[in-house]
């Protein structure tokens, strides 16, 4: 027989579990009101206990004296002026000192405590025990207290931070002797959670930490940092030395930025950024682009062709969006050619004692958003692979002021050129769920975190040249021009762009920029999505015909079909 299912009320336990949150707030809340009155009855009720005993402990023949004196005390209070409210205080101020709590504050982990901790000590015992130690710092029903030096526990009894002692044999230097110790900390402490684990390999300590979730309340804005600094997304305190004035919704808080440092004295000038679907790559661009044009010109790549980047078309600094292998590939072409241009005019300036000219020191960004997009689709109409063509600016952007972004989901890394994998290699950022082997296989290293399943958009690791992996949070950068962008981020993005270059009246509904043919047209003559028009086109059209504004003036665009 089929058996009927119970009903729903008894099974939901979701309403059950709000009215027992609901009944402890309340009961929290009233605790805390009543608190005073419960403090100063406590008192009375000590303060007669003591008068009691007092009486008691007093012979038989000074029990009348001390009925006068307490009785003419009374009197003098009662006939002196305000002498009735000043004994009432007195009395009140008594019983709130004699009501305090003298309880001593608990010292000691509580009996369920105690069995978490015993049931780590427990789960480690296989990993940090050896067969001939006389002396085993873990062993089967071995005492916790012997090896773990400090603990701390939330109010839900979930252990936050603990720090233990390992024998010193152990393989604290091999990294898979530690996941296997990381692994069993996190399972026993409680999933769902980021743990931090610091390894003093000297002192043969361990300390577990739960980290608090990075902020994803800070949206995009202008950044306090110098030029050559851009800000990549914001980390955990302790993790860097500096912090930025950001503005979360009303109020200006401190927060600890992660910096990445471009141009000519840059350790690592160029990087890649590589992510699962959704999981904020385009935005971490779009973030940098809008950084970049404050002191810079920028050249999108926009491989995914889902015009995420329409909001930038036609603004000034910006040089181009291209999203078709033509018109990147010409772009691309004149993107190398700038560079050499660059490194030679800087060249012969040095060589003739003169400082570099001025139009070879303002920064270029060449932002490439799924470039392996745009290899698939140059090799189907037989063109050449525009990765090819970042070659120049990857190996020599440094000098010239060129620096390269690309960003890639993680299934099509394998299809990034090698000048590409080769040249980003210093500065890399990993967004979305990555495994530790994933983030490993992408930053060179293990994060010192355990990476949660579920994590927000723009959530990731990032890492700077051979410095430690660092948790990263990107601030909120949405295309503005998405319907399903939250209003106080549109507007924080559409403040950051700049002023169009395209007269407004050139502009049609629905497209923020109309797109000319009298601008940077794609060497087959086709119309070059991205490719916004100038104010005041002026000579030096390359073989194309085309050309980009390169603040203010206009460049040759030498594209080749
Ligand atoms: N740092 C962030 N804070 C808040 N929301 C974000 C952040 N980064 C991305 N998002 C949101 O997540 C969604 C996906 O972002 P985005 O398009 O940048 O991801 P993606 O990695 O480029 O994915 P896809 O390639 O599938 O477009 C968007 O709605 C975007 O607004």
């Amino acid at each position: 027989m089929a058996r009927r299912p119970l009903p729903r009320i008894l099974t939901d336990r979701a309403p059950l579990l709000r009215g027992r949150e609901l009944a402890r707030t309340a009961a929290d809340g009233a605790g805390d009101i009543f608190h005073p009155l419960v403090t100063l009855s406590r008192g009375l009720r000590r303060l007669a206990v003591a008068a009691g005993r007092r009486w008691r402990a007093t012979p038989q023949e000074r029990r009348a004296p001390m009925c006068f004196l307490a009785g003419a005390c009374v009197l003098v209070m009662a006939l002196a002026p305000y002498g009735p409210l000043l004994g009432m205080l007195a009395v009140m101020g008594a019983s709130a000192w004699a009501g305090r709590d003298r309880s001593p504050a608990p010292t000691g982990p509580g009996e369920a405590e105690s069995a978490r901790l015993q049931a780590l000590y427990e789960a480690l015992v296989p990993y940090f025990s050896g067969d001939g130690d006389p002396e085993p710092l873990y062993a089967h029903g071995g005492d916790w207290a012997e090896a773990f030096d400090a603990y701390e526990f939330d109010d839900d009894g979930r252990i936050v931070r603990l720090h233990l002692r390992y024998p010193a044999y152990f393989t604290d230097g091999e990294p898979a002797a530690r996941a296997r110790i990381e692994q069993v900390l996190h399972a026993k402490s409680g999933r769902g959670r980021e743990y931090r684990f610091d390894w003093d390999e000297e002192a043969n300590t361990l300390a577990l930490t739960v980290l608090d979730p990075l902020p994803t309340d800070i949206a995009a804005q202008r950044f306090v940092t110098a030029p050559g600094e851009t800000v990549l997304g914001f980390t955990d305190p302790e993790s860097v030395q500096r912090t930025l004035p950001v503005a979360v919704g009303e109020t200006v808080q401190d927060e600890p930025p992660v910096l990445w440092r471009t141009g000519p004295r840059s350790t690592e000038p160029h990087l890649l950024i590589l992510g699962h679907p959704g999981s904020g790559t385009t935005s971490l661009l779009r973030s940098l682009a809008l950084q970049a044009l404050q002191h810079g010109d920028v050249l999108i790549i926009d491989g995914g062709g889902t015009g995420e980047f329409g909001a930038l078309t036609g603004r000034r600094g910006v040089l181009g969006v291209e999203s078709g292998p033509s018109g990147a590939l010409a772009t691309l072409a004149w993107a190398a050619q700038e560079t050499e241009r660059r490194l030679l005019a800087t060249s012969r300036a040095r060589q003739a004692g003169e400082p570099a000219p001025d139009d070879t020191r303002r920064p270029l960004w060449i932002l490439a958003d799924r470039p392996t997009a745009l290899t698939h689709l140059a090799a189907a109409e037989g063109r050449d692979d525009p990765q090819r063509l970042l070659q120049v600016p990857l190996r020599h952007g440094r000098a010239a002021q060129v620096t390269v972004v690309v960003a890639e989901q993680f299934d099509s890394a394998g299809l990034l050129s090698d000048p590409v994998r080769v040249h980003t290699t210093r500065a890399r950022v990993a967004l979305g769920p990555a495994t530790p082997d994933e983030v490993r296989a992408v930053l060179g290293a293990e994060p010192h975190t355990t990476p949660t399943p579920l994590v927000p958009p723009g959530r990731g690791y990032a890492r700077l040249g051979a410095a430690p992996v660092l948790r990263l949070q990107v601030p909120a950068t949405p295309d503005p021009y998405d319907e399903s962008t939250a209003e106080a981020h549109r507007r924080a993005v559409l403040a950051l762009l700049p002023e169009h270059t395209v007269p407004a009246g050139e502009r049609s509904a629905g497209q923020p920029v109309r797109m000319t043919k009298a601008c940077a047209g794609p060497a087959n003559g086709e119309e070059a999505p991205g490719r916004a028009a100038v104010d005041d086109p002026a000579p030096g059209a390359g073989p194309t015909g085309g050309a980009v504004t390169v603040h203010g003036t206009v460049r040759a665009a030498n594209a080749e079909g």
